[in-house]
């Protein structure tokens, strides 16, 4: 007998390109949503279009928060149930867009999202990544109802963080081969659909690269299609496997070591590295993640991340523990096995 069945969770309305952080009002009224808009937002990207987006709502009401964490996420339900809140829209990085993405869950309301950078595959993702005792690593949440990424605001953010979206797709490559190693070796479920739409959006990534500069706009629309099409992988999935394999894991550990020390795409980006020559050795296509990482700016040692060797090591040979996914981490690699793939492919 047939029994399997699956819900696939999507954005409605995805507005992407030039100055549409206008049209924000628009794609809020299409989605029939009732009662008063809350924004919530840190102080850049409040900076630079917290009145973009006030403008365009007769009532709204906001929070800015400094940090992704349960304190964050509390106090923003707390400010939008008392300002009876009809839904969300979060406007910045990563971390903003993960306390509402966790907030609206909480609320049970729908939220919308508007990143002010190219950072990061969550900006459409049905996952929420706040920290909590040990963990780092992203948990199921509603996806957004929207998504409304203005290029104009994307091009104009630091280069480094879309530097950090690229590394985020490019980690991709190695995170659908621990995807199929868990499927072969452990059974892992696994969804071709995904990890064909994953790995087709690292390589068409790379194939863009030369093209991927700053203070373009273009760049970061080539990026931020990336990103959305990564998230819509994860969504299709209803897991973040497609986008995280090992490689996060040594991130998630290096949060922990030594938090805020790089970008989370940065940090992804490098471990990528090191994790395609534990899968192929020496003659895998390490190279070819260093040389796409190179070409886009983003870091390819652990110096360029401001991470120590020993750092580095430690959190490979320890990344193994800190979540049940199986990859090329197996039970464990020895610091012998860490020490020679990080310096055989420099990154220390
Ligand atoms: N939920 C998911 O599926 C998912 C996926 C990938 C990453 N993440 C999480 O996202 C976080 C990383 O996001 P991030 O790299 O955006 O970090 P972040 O949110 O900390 O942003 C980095 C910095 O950039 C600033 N910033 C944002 N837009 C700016 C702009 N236009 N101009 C100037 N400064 C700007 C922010 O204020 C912040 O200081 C991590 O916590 C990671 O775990 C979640
Ligand atoms: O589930 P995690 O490992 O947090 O991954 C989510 C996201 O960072 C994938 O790019
Ligand atoms: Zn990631």
């Amino acid at each position: 007998m047939f029994d399997k069945s699956t819900w696939i969770q999507l954005p409605r309305n995805v507005l992407m390109g030039h100055g549409v952080v206008d049209e924000l009002a628009d794609a809020v009224d299409e989605l029939y949503l009732t009662g008063r808009p809350f924004l919530v937002t840190s102080p850049t990207p409040n900076d630079i279009a917290g009145d973009a987006v006030r403008t365009q709502f007769d009532d709204i009401a906001s929070v800015t928060i400094e940090t992704a964490s349960f304190e964050s996420v509390e106090r923003v339900v707390d400010a939008a149930e008392a300002a009876d809140a009809g839904y969300l829209i979060a406007l910045g990085g990563g971390k903003v867009i993960d306390t509402a993405k966790m907030a609206s869950d909480s609320l049970d309301c729908g939220f919308v999202s508007v990143p002010t950078a190219a950072s990061h595959d969550g900006i459409v993702s049905g996952r929420s990544s706040i920290p909590e005792g040990d963990t780092r690593h992203s948990v199921a949440a509603d996806p957004p109802l929207a998504v409304v990424a203005d290029t104009t605001i994307l091009a104009e953010a630091p280069w480094e963080l879309t530097t950090a979206g690229c590394a985020d797709i490019i980690s991709n490559y190695t995170a659908v081969k621990d995807w199929q190693l868990a499927h072969r070796l452990k059974n892992a479920e696994y969804s071709e659909y995904a990890g064909a739409l994953s790995q087709m959006t690292a390589e068409m990534l790379v194939d863009n690269a030369e093209s991927i500069k700053p203070n373009l706009e273009e760049s970061a629309w080539v990026v931020v299609k990336a990103l959305l099409s990564s998230g819509v992988a994860m969504s299709i999935a209803d897991s973040s496997r497609p986008a995280s394999g090992a490689e996060h894991l040594f991130s998630h550990q290096l949060d922990r070591l030594v938090p805020g020390r790089a970008l989370h795409g940065h940090q992804v980006g490098v471990g990528s590295i090191v994790i395609e020559y534990l899968h192929s050795g020496e003659k895998g296509e390490w190279r070819d993640i260093r040389n796409a990482l190179d070409e886009v700016g983003a870091p390819t040692t652990a110096a360029e991340l401001g991470i120590d060797a020993e750092t580095v090591l430690e959190a490979l040979t320890t990344a193994h523990t800190i979540r049940d996914r199986y990859t090329i981490l197996g039970d464990g690699v020895s610091e012998e096995a860490a020490r020679e793939a990080a310096t055989f492919t420099g990154v220390i």
